[in-house]
Parts: C-alpha cells; sequence; structure tokens
C-alpha cells in the first residue's frame, strides 16, 4: 500500500512557541523549518509513500519543502490545525478518491524512513489508525486507509480523542522517531538523543539543550 502524505505547516513565525526557553525568537523560525525540512525528507524516502503534501502558507517553507519535493497546499482555510489537514486531506482526495491518506505532524526531526514505514504498513490493516507521540498524551499520525474520512482532533490531549473516535491505536513498539514530536527543550534533547537529520543537526548546534 502506498501513502499519500498530509503535513500541516504553520507560518515559520508563530511555530514552535514552547520552545522560547530553549531557542530564542531569532532561531525558533529556523529551528522549526529544519524540523519539517527533516521530517519530509525522511517521509519522502519512505517505501511506503508515494507522495507529500505540506499544508502551509509559509512562503520560505513552502520552497524549502517544494525543493525537496513535497507538494504544496495552500492554507486556505487558515482555521487551526485540523482545518488545515481537512483542507490537505480533501484536496488529495478530489483527484483520488480512494488513496490511503495519513496526516503527519511536522516536528518530527528524527524520523526514520523504516520506521514509519512499519508504522503504515500496521495502519493499512485498519479502516482509521493512529499513533501516540512519545510522551503519550498527544498523536504524531493519523491515517485512512480506505475511503472514510480523516477526522483529524489534533492539538493538546488528542490520543483520547482520536481513541474515542474509534481509531485503532497501533500499539506497535520500536518506532521512537515517528512518535518523537519536538515541542519543549525536553523533548528536542529526547530527539537529539535517537539522532536528527542533518537540517536539524545544524541549527541546534549552537542551542543550549536542557540538561535530563
Ligand atoms: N497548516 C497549518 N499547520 C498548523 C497549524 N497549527 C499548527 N500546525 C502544525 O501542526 C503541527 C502541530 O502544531 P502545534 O503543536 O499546535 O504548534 P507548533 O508550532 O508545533 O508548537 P507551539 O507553538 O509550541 O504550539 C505542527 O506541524 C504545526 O506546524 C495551522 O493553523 N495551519
Ligand atoms: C498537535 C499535536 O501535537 P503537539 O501539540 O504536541 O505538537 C497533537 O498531539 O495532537
Amino acid at each position: 500500500m502506498q501513502w499519500t502524505l498530509v503535513i500541516p505547516l504553520k507560518p515559520l513565525t508563530r511555530a514552535k512557541s514552547r520552545l522560547a526557553d530553549t531557542a530564542a525568537d531569532g532561531v525558533r523560525p529556523g529551528l522549526a523549518l529544519a524540523f519539517a525540512q527533516d521530517t519530509v525528507a525522511a517521509a519522502l524516502a519512505c517505501a511506503a509513500v508515494a507522495d507529500v503534501a505540506v499544508v502551509t502558507d509559509d512562503r520560505l517553507a513552502a520552497r524549502e519543502l517544494g525543493a525537496l519535493g513535497a507538494r504544496i497546499v495552500p492554507d486556505t482555510p487558515a482555521d487551526g490545525l485540523n482545518a488545515a489537514l481537512a483542507h490537505g486531506a480533501g484536496v488529495v482526495r478530489r483527484l483520488r478518491p480512494r488513496v490511503p491518506v495519513a496526516a503527519l505532524n511536522a516536528d518530527l526531526p528524527a524520523l526514520r524512513p523504516g520506521e514509519l514505514e512499519r508504522v503504515l504498513v500496521a495502519a493499512g490493516e485498519f479502516p482509521r489508525a493512529f499513533l501516540a507521540d512519545a510522551v503519550g498524551v498527544g498523536t504524531t499520525m493519523l491515517a485512512v486507509a480506505g475511503e472514510g474520512e480523516l477526522r483529524p482532533a489534533f492539538g493538546v490531549g488528542s490520543r483520547s480523542r482520536h481513541r474515542a473516535s474509534g481509531a485503532a491505536e497501533l500499539g506497535l513498539a520500536g518506532v521512537d522517531s515517528v512518535r518523537q514530536d519536538v515541542d519543549t527543550g525536553e523533548d528536542l534533547r529526547a530527539a537529539l538523543a535517537l539522532g536528527v537529520g542533518s537540517y536539524t543537526a545544524a541549527v541546534s548546534a549552537g542551542l543550549l539543550i536542557p540538561e535530563p
């Protein structure tokens, strides 16, 4: 099964506000872009991924992620994360109504193509499935294998919402790189320990990462 990924990215100047303690205002936009570049590059290198659509209104991110091979979908609803995901999935499905679609966060800088492949193969066993994030309260991936709607309910505490909505929770072990989203300095330290991609490695080199 070959998936189309929908990756949302908010304007870089507003992104990653919870990293303010770790990265100054002038650094955070570049860090958010680097996370997205590493996420998109790993996604495009995944054997189970046919293509990647990034939903964003950020011009710099659109240019850089488009150069990696992502399709850019303007965030025309501009009504938050879940509206952006529903819009992106809708744009993809208008051209190919039954294509398997998965929403993936743009802040997975340690993402490994082989681990993402395991997650997508497992998701293909269910009509609708999701993967909880590393801290266990959020979601990093929500997938629809058949004709159904994505019905995204991302945001703080999304794991319990996705579970309550009837999506199957994937209980896979050994897919830490797909679970490790980066919202805080502590998350960044955990991602660096897993091993981040080259874009994040370059930008984070000068940062003071919190000690455990
Ligand atoms: N296109 C789009 N993407 C969004 C929007 N809001 C959030 N995202 C993306 O959704 C994912 C999770 O977002 P959040 O955790 O809410 O925001 P963040 O910028 O990552 O972090 P904080 O500012 O600390 O909340 C990231 O990939 C964001 O870039 C939105 O309104 N539109
Ligand atoms: C959007 C989410 O992630 P976070 O707010 O943790 O980045 C989520 O977990 O649904």
